[in-house]
């Protein structure tokens, strides 16, 4: 690749050095990368996306650069961050390395347009492959949580409201939905932030309820429409295909309309009648039937759910639960996660072993 033709001026060592420097780093963060991409996620395309890239700055690592490496004299090498010491979770390792990766491609965009009149330009090219890749990334990891919550948290307004959701979160609580109708928009905004930032912590996602510009703000992994909020494709053109968007629906016209919509999930209900929302007719467990029968998407029973009549749900098909008294009330939220969680998982289990032996 550095054909000597497109070279404009001799190499200076300090060039070499820096260009050496970020192609080791850039290398390095993409491999760290990829690891995760293929033994945390087993995504055969973003691993081999990652790959591929790691192959074509190989490339570019030419003999040259190499030896003009001076590992003793570099004074950077004694430099490290307090933040590079520290790795609280896979998220953040991975904007860490994300970030290393994108600021060592734009140092070799730089410097490279000196050095090779194509490294420039190659190396903008890879900039952008490198954001793809974070933000496909990041929509899938998103997904992947998704699909794996059976429990589904929807908060109600609470003095205690982080305490309570925090204990949900040590009960192994992996999604939470901050819905509060009647704050300021003011206090919404700084719950909803610290709700995210809580959830990650704990690597669950948060959704926010109704207010798209809310998600944005907050930086959430998603909104939930209800069917008089926002239609999902006005919100999926502000919050991009990487948040999640859930609709609510009663029935199987509803449900129909949200898949057709593009909502990646959908609450079913109100199950049972429920003080949380008065003015709504319950749809029943013939709905929940339904939904069990019919929704390629993933779906999530509401509406009135609590810790005695859960099996009734769980006979009925389904497979998630949301609930909103049944946590926020609850004395213990940490112990009633737990339960909710294992009794979602000995169903699964029962499913599972059902459909092995191939009895309904
Ligand atoms: C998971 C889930 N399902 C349904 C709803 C209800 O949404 P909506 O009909 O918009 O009513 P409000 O919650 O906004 O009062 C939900 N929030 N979450
Ligand atoms: C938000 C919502 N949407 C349908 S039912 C419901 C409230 C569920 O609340 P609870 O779990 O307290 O019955
Ligand atoms: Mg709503």
């Amino acid at each position: 690749m550095t054909d000597k033709q497109n070279r404009t001026l001799p190499a200076q060592p300090a060039l070499c050095r820096i260009l050496d420097a970020n192609l080791d780093r850039s290398r390095e963060g993409l491999r760290i990368i990829e690891e995760w991409c293929r033994f945390g996620l087993n995504n055969a395309d973003l691993a081999g996306e990652c790959k591929q890239l790691r192959q074509e700055l190989a490339a570019w690592h030419v003999a040259e650069l190499r030896s003009a490496r001076d590992t003793p004299a570099d004074p950077g090498t004694e430099l490290t961050h307090p933040q590079e010491e520290q790795r609280s979770s896979i998220q953040q390792l991975l904007e860490a390395n994300f970030c290393r990766v994108e600021e060592a491609l734009r140092v070799l965009e730089e410097y490279g347009k000196i050095y090779d009149r194509n490294m420039g330009a190659a190396f903008k090219q890879m900039r952008y492959r490198v954001y793809t890749l974070e933000s496909n990334l990041l929509a899938y990891r998103r997904y992947q949580q998704l699909l794996r919550s059976q429990l589904y948290l929807v908060t109600s307004p609470r003095d205690n409201l982080m305490g309570v959701v925090e204990a949900a979160l040590q009960g192994g609580l992996t999604l939470v939905q901050y819905r509060d109708k009647n704050s300021d928009d003011g206090v919404k905004l700084a719950n909803a932030r610290k709700l995210c930032e809580l959830c990650h912590r704990y690597d669950a996602l948060l959704i926010v309820n109704d207010r798209v510009d809310f998600a944005i703000a907050a930086d959430a992994d998603g909104v939930h429409l209800g069917q008089g909020d926002w239609p999902v494709a006005e919100a999926r053109k502000l919050l991009g295909p990487g948040r999640i968007i859930g609709r609510s629906t009663t029935n199987g016209e509803e449900m129909q309309r949200a898949i057709e919509e593009g909502a990646d999930y959908i609450g079913v209900g109100p199950v049972y009648h429920t003080p949380t929302k008065p003015d709504k007719q319950a749809a029943g467990l013939d709905y929940v039937r339904y939904a069990a029968d019919k929704s390629p998407i993933p779906w999530f029973a509401i509406g009135g759910i609590d810790i005695n009549n859960l099996d009734e749900v769980l006979n009925a098909g389904a497979q998630r639960v949301a609930a909103v008294r049944a946590i926020m009330e609850a004395e213990q939220p940490t112990l009633v996660t737990q339960f909710f969680i294992s009794q979602l998982i000995r169903m699964e289990s029962l499913k599972a072993q059902k459909a092995l032996h191939g009895k309904n």
